[in-house]
């Protein structure tokens, strides 16, 4: 198989297993207190209402509308790319979604539902969310969605070869998810709730990126730890860090547990004191997230009129 080049700023730190453990290893350690701090005083910003009017379109814009279950059907998938597209049927100015992130058996539903809008169909591969199947079945998955459909292909690490040490292992199972996603954007998602230490999230970060994601991701959603302001700090100062190394700007896309319009506002704060305003549209900056947007709705309805509506306003997630 063709690889893709790797970056020649990192040729030598990916010429084996030890150089890129040299590399990774030789990254600055995370003060993890210092850090933490960070993240939460950034979190106790306020910003003015005209800020925040702004910032809610923002964030909706940035939403991958996600469904990942084992009981999604065509019509859930259906209707979850008709509330993308309009996600709020009664006033045309709210902003579309980003995109609508699904399995790939559902990726073509969610094309053919989408089709003609500017809403991008991903979909998680690579035996999402464990990661756990050999490299071909992973590239067949990948494969599939592409074929069916999929503008972005988010795919889960191997935490285990991660862990291990395995670093190359990773590396070069991302340039071949890279290469078999042709023309779709990559997501790569870490786990980093199941890394251990906020030094493995940098490591993996620096790693992601060398290997060719088009985005960085923290979490599938699926296990205790998802999404957290420290960790997707951690991620902005990488992609910031790695963009003024190599002129290549990578996303970043914190998923996984994002629910109230307070959580995305900080983490929005996050983007822009941190990687800066470059990140703050949806080419670069993305909420995975399947209960985030109905909040974001009602707290829009709240901004325009004054006061939140019935229950029945928001269709249910
Ligand atoms: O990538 C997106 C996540 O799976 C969504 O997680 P969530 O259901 O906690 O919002």
């Amino acid at each position: 198989m063709t690889m893709p080049t790797t970056a020649p700023a990192f040729a030598d730190a990916t010429s084996s297993d030890s150089a890129l453990r040299r590399f990774l290893h030789g990254l600055p350690g995370v003060d993890p207190v210092g850090l933490e701090a960070r993240a939460a005083s950034l979190g106790t910003r306020s910003i003015k209402a005209t800020a925040k009017a702004y910032a809610i379109d923002l964030a909706i814009s940035m939403i991958d509308l996600t469904t990942l279950e084992g009981a999604d059907t065509p019509g859930k998938v259906r209707a979850l790319a008709a509330k993308a597209v309009h996600p709020d049927p009664t006033d045309r100015t709210t902003p579309a979604t980003a995109a609508v992130c699904v399995y790939p058996d559902m990726a073509a539903t969610a094309r053919a539902a989408l089709a003609g809008t500017d809403v991008k169909v991903a979909s998680v591969a690579t035996a999402f969310p464990a990661g756990r199947a050999a490299l071909d079945v992973k590239l067949a998955d990948t494969r599939d969605a592409v074929e069916a459909g999929a503008d972005e292909i988010d795919m889960v690490i191997d935490r285990g070869a991660f862990l291990a040490g395995g670093y190359l292992k990773v590396f070069e199972e991302i340039r071949a998810v890279k290469e078999a996603s042709g023309p779709a954007r990559l997501k790569v998602i870490f786990e980093t709730g199941e890394l251990s230490t906020y030094d493995n999230i940098r490591r993996a970060s620096w790693l992601g990126m060398m290997a060719g994601a088009d985005f960085i991701k923290t979490s599938t959603g699926k296990v205790a730890v998802n999404a957290t302001p420290a960790s997707t700090l951690l991620m902005l100062e990488a992609v910031r860090d790695f963009r003024a190394q190599t002129g290549v700007q990578v996303g970043v896309k914190p998923a996984g547990g994002i629910r109230t319009s307070k959580d995305a506002v900080k983490f929005l704060v996050l983007v822009n004191e941190t990687a800066g305003r470059d990140w703050l549209d949806n080419h670069w900056f993305r909420f995975g997230a399947s209960s985030l947007l109905n909040d974001l709705l009602m707290q829009r309805q709240k901004l325009a009129t004054g006061r939140y509506s019935g229950p029945d306003y928001v269709t249910v997630d």
